[in-house]
């Protein structure tokens, strides 16, 4: 059976309703005298609602990518466009989740999702709404009046989750956010995580480097090389959800995107070796 195929193709038939379009995009950074090339010509068209993981080794680029999606740090070259307005800073469309929980430790978890809204001034009725949805979306009504200190990481990730839908954006953008989750953890979370997505049919942008965690949640996989970090290889993910981790043709792409991750690994290793000599 076919489990992926070229994803570039598909892109550019969806390329007129794109949501994110990054056109050649390059990042380069100053660091102790040298000048490393973290990003380099990179080219990709997001439709709405797609679910797109970036994956490679440490290094290569994924969070310098996102980050520049985000508006936090923006490209050296090339430009980044969201409904095709420029991304010149970080904007309402786009929410982000980071690994580490990012919450405010002196708030419960109900401030803590209701923040954003009272930041925007919204009305006291319609604030309590939206934070009791979301405490029931994501199993958290049990713990609403508790601080961050006193819920586990996977509990702390809920509440970064529904930290940023409660802005309601159409784009989440989320950098390794069960990285630090146990298995089971976060195979729940990924579970919550594909139940919302297909709900609320956000366009979402996550960053990981467990190829497991790509198969499982992507529409769409796009591989990154190390340094330059260009895209490797850009694929459509085939298998119907809920997709076995066990099941052969979930082990077939495993294998495949295995090998390539694989290299770009080999060549992070022969960079420090390289670098360690110099030094
Ligand atoms: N602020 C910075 N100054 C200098 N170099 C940087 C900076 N941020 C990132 N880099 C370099 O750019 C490259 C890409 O880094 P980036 O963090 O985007 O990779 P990554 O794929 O997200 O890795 P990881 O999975 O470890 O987070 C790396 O070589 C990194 O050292």
């Amino acid at each position: 059976m076919n489990t992926s195929t070229n994803a570039s193709t598909a892109a550019s038939t969806a390329a007129h309703a794109a949501h994110i379009r990054v056109n050649g995009v390059g990042k380069v950074f100053a660091s102790e005298g040298r000048q490393v090339v973290a990003l380099q010509d990179i080219d990709l068209a997001i439709p709405h609602g797609q679910f797109v993981c970036l994956l490679g080794p440490s290094g290569c680029g994924k969070s310098t990518l996102l980050n520049a999606v985000a508006g936090f740090s923006l490209p050296s070259s090339g430009r980044i466009l969201v409904d095709g307005r420029e991304v010149t800073g970080p904007g309402p469309e786009r929410g982000m989740v980071f690994q580490e929980y990012a919450l405010f430790p002196w708030m419960t978890v109900e401030k803590n999702i209701a923040f954003g809204l009272e930041i925007k001034r919204r009305p006291k009725a319609e604030i309590d709404a939206i934070v009791e949805r979301l405490l029931k979306m994501l199993s958290l009504s049990d713990f609403r009046a508790r601080y961050p200190k006193d819920l586990s990481g996977g509990m702390r990730q809920r509440v970064a989750i529904a930290r940023v839908l409660a802005l309601d954006s159409p784009i989440m953008l989320m950098d390794e956010p069960f990285g630090a989750l146990d298995a089971l953890t976060r195979r729940n979370l990924q579970d919550e995580l594909l139940r919302i997505w297909s709900e609320l049919q956000k366009t979402i942008i996550f960053v990981t480097h467990s190829i497991e965690e790509a198969i499982y949640l992507a529409d769409r996989i796009v591989v990154m090389t190390y340094r330059p970090g260009t895209v490797k290889r850009d694929m459509l993910v085939e298998i119907p959800r809920l997709r076995d981790p066990a099941a052969p043709d979930f082990n077939e792409l495993k294998r495949e995107l295995g090998h390539l991750v694989m290299e770009e690994q080999q060549r992070h290793h022969s960079d420090e070796l390289r670098m360690a000599a110099v030094d």
